[in-house]
């Protein structure tokens, strides 16, 4: 079996390669030709097509002026501090994107769950948390947020009030949830572009790292260099060759690619590649090494059976490059590249510096357990196609506190406005991957012989923390998670513990500030929309 799948996935996924970075009839078709005997080429075609119509999507301000996804809309939900400007681009993706999406959508949930009880499920949901071979998984999970709103609400509460203050009382409502379009990403899943409305303390050390990766002509190639050298400074493998010739690191000019950065494995033991439309700033940083983290993981347990190539659940695969960001982004590593002139150690910068990572990583928590909440509610039919974006913004009101900034209806479909909707990824690894990686990242600061704040700690050139992760990471799929859990924390568990004590200076300021403030965490006035 191992000989054969290797020759039969290398062959499907090198087809998948050449469609996903040149996006044209001929090499759809090559893709669905079942080279596995698939039963259901239509579901294939159906994918394909879904994914494409994404990729391709574009919002037109003329008729000759047509902005895609990555970099330009990007780029204005970062950068634009125009409330109209956002709502141009917030609107106008969904409308090129989940809009066209809706019918294929109701499709794919059908042939997704038939193919999902022709393995033995009962739909597709199901068939995603079989991954993780854990019967109280959706408990655990829920155990974990409940454990994690406070933290949430009072980044929330604080963030508002600095959208108050710079788009004032019509369109902020200090009682009610925030327009999503104010938030600086697309999706309202990181904010760390409003990083400038919401600075606590704006004459300490702020971390600008773009400026300096531009000042100091940095390219995709140097982002990239730059990751393996701190995977290979903790003792873990280099980038085969074939990784730098067949990669794709930037955007073609010539041709169509899906643009959303993914990680790929060809299955033959020597071919690993990254496609990724990489833009020169800190974002952009942090998906490198997110997407070096899982072909690292490739590299480790290429030795094993190929059923065992994959990682102890979805989210440590998500999680291993996100731990080395974590060193990364602290201020001492970031002078050690010459990316922050000077490093100050006081209160005001510590908060500067944490409130920089919480719009990342606090910020993700609610978007990453919302997003499958919905999926698998679709998939198990507790979600009829006839209420999909009503109960999509009914997630989004309870656990981000965001609402829409027009009025939506069931002609839209802003779940397909997300790439994994349409390209068929689940979703809970994220929500998973960002509870873990500060367990690892605690464990491994022990490893390295860190003392004082974890949130201070860079495990840059330690061997021993790379043993560590590599250990595990050697392991794959052939061990239950759990097992892999105790090898690196020393206990079998998830915990928020550790992302607890990472940020603990920073919550205690919140609370203080929000107090100050007098501001209430939540949304009770949970109907509010701002007026257009
Ligand atoms: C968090 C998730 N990361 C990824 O797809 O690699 C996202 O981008 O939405
Ligand atoms: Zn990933």
């Amino acid at each position: 079996y191992n000989s054969t799948a290797e020759t039969v996935w290398n062959a499907y996924t090198e087809a998948s390669w050449a469609y996903n970075t040149n996006i044209n009839e001929q090499n759809k078709q090559i893709m669905p030709v079942p080279t596995l005997p698939s039963l259901f080429p239509q579901y294939n075609n159906l994918l394909a097509s879904m994914e494409t119509t994404y990729s391709v999507a574009k919002v037109c301000r003329d008729e000759n002026t047509c902005l895609p996804l990555d970099p330009d809309l990007n780029k204005i939900m970062a950068e634009s501090r125009d409330y109209d400007e956002l709502l141009f681009a917030w609107q106008g993706w969904r409308n090129a994107s989940g809009r066209e999406l809706r019918q294929s959508y109701e499709r794919y949930v059908e042939l997704a769950n038939l193919a999902a009880r022709s393995n033995g499920h009962i739909d597709n949901g199901a068939f995603w948390r079989s991954l993780y071979e854990t019967p109280t998984f959706e408990k655990d999970l829920e155990a974990l947020w409940k454990n994690l709103e406070p933290l949430y609400l009072n980044l929330h509460t604080y963030v508002r009030r600095a959208l108050f203050k710079k788009y004032g009382a019509k369109r902020i409502n200090l009682k009610g949830p925030i327009p999503a379009h104010l938030l600086g990403n697309m999706w309202s899943q990181t904010w760390s572009s409003i990083m400038d409305l919401v600075m606590p303390y704006p004459d300490a050390t702020q971390i600008d790292v773009t400026q300096a990766m531009i000042a100091n002509g940095w390219n995709a190639r140097r982002m990239f260099n730059e990751s393996e050298r701190f995977f290979t400074s903790l003792g873990l493998m280099a980038m085969p060759d074939e990784f730098w010739q067949k990669s794709m690191l930037e955007k073609p000019t010539d041709r169509e690619v899906v643009c959303h950065a993914s990680a790929w494995d060809f299955y033959n033991r020597k071919d690993f590649r990254i496609k990724q439309c990489t833009v020169v700033n800190m974002d952009d940083l942090i998906t490198v090494h997110h997407e070096m983290g899982h072909v690292q993981y490739f590299l480790q347990y290429k030795e094993q059976p190929i059923s065992f190539r994959d990682g102890a659940n979805p989210g440590f695969h998500e999680a291993i490059g996100d731990v080395l960001a974590l060193s990364v982004s602290t201020p001492k590593h970031l002078h050690s590249i010459g990316l922050l002139d000077k490093v100050e150690d006081n209160q005001e910068s510590t908060i500067n510096f944490l409130m920089s990572i919480a719009l990342d990583k606090i910020a993700f928590l609610p978007f990453g357990y919302l997003m499958d909440q919905w999926r698998w509610k679709v998939f198990d039919g507790r979600i009829p196609s006839s209420e999909y974006n009503k109960e999509w913004w009914n997630l989004r009101l309870k656990y981000q506190g965001l609402c829409p900034p027009v009025t939506r209806t069931e002609e839209d479909f802003d779940p397909g406005a997300k790439f994994h909707i349409p390209a068929n990824v689940p979703y809970i690894r994220y929500f998973v991957s960002f509870v873990i990686q500060f367990q690892f990242h605690k464990a491994l600061c022990e490893a390295a012989g860190h003392t004082g704040p974890l949130h201070n700690c860079d495990i840059y050139e330690s061997k021993k923390a790379g043993k560590l992760l590599g250990d595990v990471m050697k392991l794959g799929y052939s061990k239950p998670w759990p097992e892999a859990m105790a090898m690196i924390t020393g206990q079998p568990e998830m915990s928020v513990q550790p992302l607890m004590e990472y940020f603990q200076p920073l919550i205690t300021w919140l609370e203080q500030e929000n107090k100050n403030n007098g501001d209430i965490l939540g949304w009770p006035e949970y109907s509010w929309m701002p007026s257009t």
